[in-house]
């Protein structure tokens, strides 16, 4: 099975048109106003607009009312949720009849505990890694966790991994971890929020 990648966080044209010449399977639109890849509705629209079809837009938002999911759902095909309670990522997927991957941080062998409860409420998990207490963000940090704690671990839902992933570490951490997905946001920066086209480039080369 050939692995995809999801590049996330994306905010301007040129790093979206590499990630899709690049061959990436989904983007990813931030909309968290803390982050420094935060996008205005407007903007994520008119970015959305430029996505063929083939490729998933995926709109990351971190436990979200239903007026801010309301407001993206035009420049969206998929809703990715961070720090979203279970029975919340239900309700969501219900409303806004998408598919809904939700985030499950990643320290210890005890946090994977959090994937099965999603079971029926998200499409899809995104090991991420945890981000420490008090941050300002719950993704998008850079911070990569055990790999090994995958090792035998049965997935309740079709699943993504993702943290710290980067153009030189992405091909040992399929190999680690077995991922048909992979995710990244860091990784193909030059700094928090500022998007490289060539590391892009390098990391969906990378994964091929
Ligand atoms: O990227 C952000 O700024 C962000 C903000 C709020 C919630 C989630 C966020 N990112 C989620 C992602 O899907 C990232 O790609 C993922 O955490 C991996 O990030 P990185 O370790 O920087 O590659």
């Amino acid at each position: 099975m050939p692995v995809t990648a999801k590049i996330c966080g994306l905010n301007t044209a040129n790093t979206l048109d590499a990630a899709i010449a690049g061959g990436a399977s989904h983007v990813g639109f931030v909309f968290f106003p803390p982050s420094p890849r935060h996008l205005e509705f407007e903007f994520a629209q008119a970015l959305a607009g430029r996505v063929p079809g083939r490729v998933g837009r995926v709109g990351v938002f971190v436990d979200p009312d239903d007026a801010t999911i309301e407001a993206a759902l035009t420049a969206i095909d998929i809703v990715q949720l961070h720090k979203t309670a279970p029975e919340r990522v239900a309700a969501i997927r219900a409303r806004a009849r998408r598919e809904v991957w939700a985030a499950v941080p990643v320290k210890r062998r005890e946090d994977l505990a959090a994937a099965a409860r999603l079971r029926g409420a998200a499409d899809r998990i995104l090991y991420d890694a945890k981000t420490p207490e008090g941050a300002a963000l719950p993704g998008g940090m850079g911070l990569r966790f055990d790999w090994d704690l995958l090792n035998g671990f049965a997935h309740p839902l079709p699943w993504a991994l993702s943290g710290g992933l980067d153009p030189a570490n992405v091909r040992e951490a399929i190999s680690a971890t077995g991922a048909l997905l992979v995710d990244v946001s860091s990784g193909v920066e030059t700094a928090p929020g500022v998007k490289d086209m060539d590391k892009i480039t390098a990391f969906l080369k990378a994964i091929g």
